[in-house]
């Protein structure tokens, strides 16, 4: 069910002095009380080992929300609503305690027993959790419990089984959240309106009007300090499993009958159903991964993935992946979209790419010239926007034609502050919306798709193309779409903002 405006709840952060804390939950958090998005009704209990006070926590959450302030005045007040309570959440004795502290603020803030549980804890960690906070009667409240899990979920569709059958043992699949925060980038969700909302668009979004769909997100950063975890992942689990799929299934979905959680999610997993599994066989075919040796960005000097802290030296780790995705499915038969990612390329961009087909007779353009094909660009980030590239008559005589670009800038408006992907989805379950959220159906295909393309690599290990950091990425993704007479766009570098 979903509330009206200031929902009120006691959020439990599991993981409270971690980065994702620090850099997201709690600028996120700022953002909604300040854009009063969330009243006074309120209150965190930050959850970690490390024994702070509530006076140093408070300090910290201070500290993380810096460049978010307006008026400085507001934040004793606002870190006033933070608590700390510190154990380790394997110890079942402490919930308990914590029990007590939940009941006494939702006393004190008047949050009527509603209770969020974030955890920004790695993966192991979340049965444990779920389960000590049932057995402690932490769920038992006169309000809503819901529980948010950041990914990954899980490392592969039987590791995801058995953590969704924990979680399931606890919290019924409404009251749990799994976050995928590319749901909540303004732009992503965008993608449904520019669909569903323009007559122009949608009867041409089939394979008898377009040709391909390319979706790039290429990242300048490397693994940073996350090599321990990132050995494991690679850029398959890492991002394609989730971030990249969803986008596809937005992209490919049919129109849902209303824009309702279940009805939306319903249309994605019928997308994420239709996907043409690869296999041992064929991968090559389908997908290409790479890894960064050194290079440099911006003038400076970086190293190679293998170099990185808590990195094999001799590491197969995948830092990019370019895929052709294909759905079996009416809509869809033959037409590839084309995804890739990667760390340490030479800009930070996701960008999605619609190519319509060409026209069937080329009257206007030099006759020398291929005729440039319509192309629907939606920025997802950093420039938030949509561009529509058409033709139209060269300026002078003659009957030549030229590609324009229909610019809009969704983040360059006066007055347009783009909400944190984090601070949406973080208001949208304190509401009950779940839509943005991805259903257990969704992880599940998405491991089972994902899984077929790890195993293979696994077993060709010699099939790992290398690419410079700093580069564009490795040239063995541009030969995958030029097999199929193609090439990446590289279109709209900004919207003037
Ligand atoms: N950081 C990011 O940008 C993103 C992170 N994520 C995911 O979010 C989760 C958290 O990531 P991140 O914040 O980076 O991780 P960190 O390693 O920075 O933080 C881990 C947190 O867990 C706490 N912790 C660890 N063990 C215990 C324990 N036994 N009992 C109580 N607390 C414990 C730590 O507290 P203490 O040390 O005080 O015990 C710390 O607060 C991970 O699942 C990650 O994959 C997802 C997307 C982006
Ligand atoms: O989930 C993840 O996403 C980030 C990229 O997110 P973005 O919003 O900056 O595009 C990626 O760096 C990280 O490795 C991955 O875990």
């Amino acid at each position: 069910m979903i509330t009206e405006q200031h929902p009120k709840a006691v959020i439990v952060i599991f993981g409270a002095t971690g980065d994702l804390a620090k850099r997201k939950l709690f600028p996120s958090i700022y953002r909604l009380v300040r854009n009063n998005k969330i009243g006074k009704e309120f209150a965190v209990v930050g959850v970690g080992r490390r024994p702070l006070t509530n006076e140093e926590f408070r300090h910290n959450v201070q500290e993380s929300i810096q460049s978010s302030i307006e008026d400085s005045t507001e934040t004793d007040e606002f870190s006033s609503h933070f608590y700390y309570h510190p154990f380790d959440v394997t110890n079942p004795s402490s919930y308990n305690e914590l029990k007590t502290v939940l009941h006494e603020l939702d006393n004190s803030y008047n949050t009527e027993g509603n209770r969020m549980f974030y955890l920004a804890m790695a993966p192991e960690f979340f049965g444990t959790i779920a389960s000590n906070l049932k057995k402690e009667g932490l769920t038992d409240t006169k309000g809503w419990s819901r529980l948010v899990i950041e990914k990954p979920f899980g490392h592969d569709l039987p590791s995801a089984q058995t953590l969704n059958q924990e979680l399931r043992e606890v919290f019924n699949e409404d009251q749990i959240y799994r976050i995928d925060h590319y749901l909540g980038k303004e732009m992503v969700q965008n993608i449904e309106v520019i669909r569903f909302a323009n007559a122009i668009f949608e009867p041409l979004w089939n394979n008898r009007y377009i040709s391909n769909i390319q979706i790039t997100s290429s990242e300048v950063l490397g693994v940073e300090d996350r090599g321990r975890y990132y050995e494991h992942s690679g850029a398959l689990r890492d991002m394609v499993q989730n971030h990249m799929l969803q986008m596809v299934a937005l992209l490919a979905m049919e129109p849902p009958i209303k824009l309702a959680t279940d009805e939306i999610r319903s249309e994605k997993v019928k997308v994420l159903r239709a996907l043409r599994p690869v296999n041992e066989e064929n991968v090559s075919d389908y997908f290409v991964r790479g890894q960064y040796y050194s290079g440099s960005l911006f003038n400076k000097s970086v190293p190679a993935y293998r170099e990185e802290s808590n990195v094999d030296e001799q590491s197969m780790t995948e830092t990019y992946v370019a895929g052709k995705v294909m759905i079996d499915n009416f809509r869809w038969a033959g037409v590839p979209f084309y995804i890739r990612t990667g760390k340490r390329l030479k800009e930070k961009s996701t960008k999605i790419v619609i190519q319509f087909k060409d026209i069937p007779m080329n009257l206007y353009y030099n006759r020398k010239e291929d005729l440039a094909p319509n192309l629907l660009v939606i920025h997802i980030q950093p420039d938030e926007g949509i561009t529509l590239q058409l033709n139209a008559k060269k300026t002078g005589s003659g009957v030549y034609g030229k590609p324009i670009e229909l610019d809009y800038c969704n983040n360059c408006l006066d007055g347009i502050n783009t909400p944190e992907a984090y601070e949406k989805l973080i208001y949208d379950c304190m509401r009950g919306d779940a839509t943005n959220f991805t259903h257990w159906d969704e992880v599940a295909l998405s491991w089972s798709y994902v899984d077929t393309i790890s195993h293979a690599w696994k077993k060709e290990k010699a099939e790992l193309a290398f690419y410079r950091a700093g580069s564009a990425g490795p040239k063995e993704a541009d030969e995958l779409l030029e097999r199929d007479s193609f090439h990446w766009w590289h279109v709209g570098d900004d919207l003037g903002c």
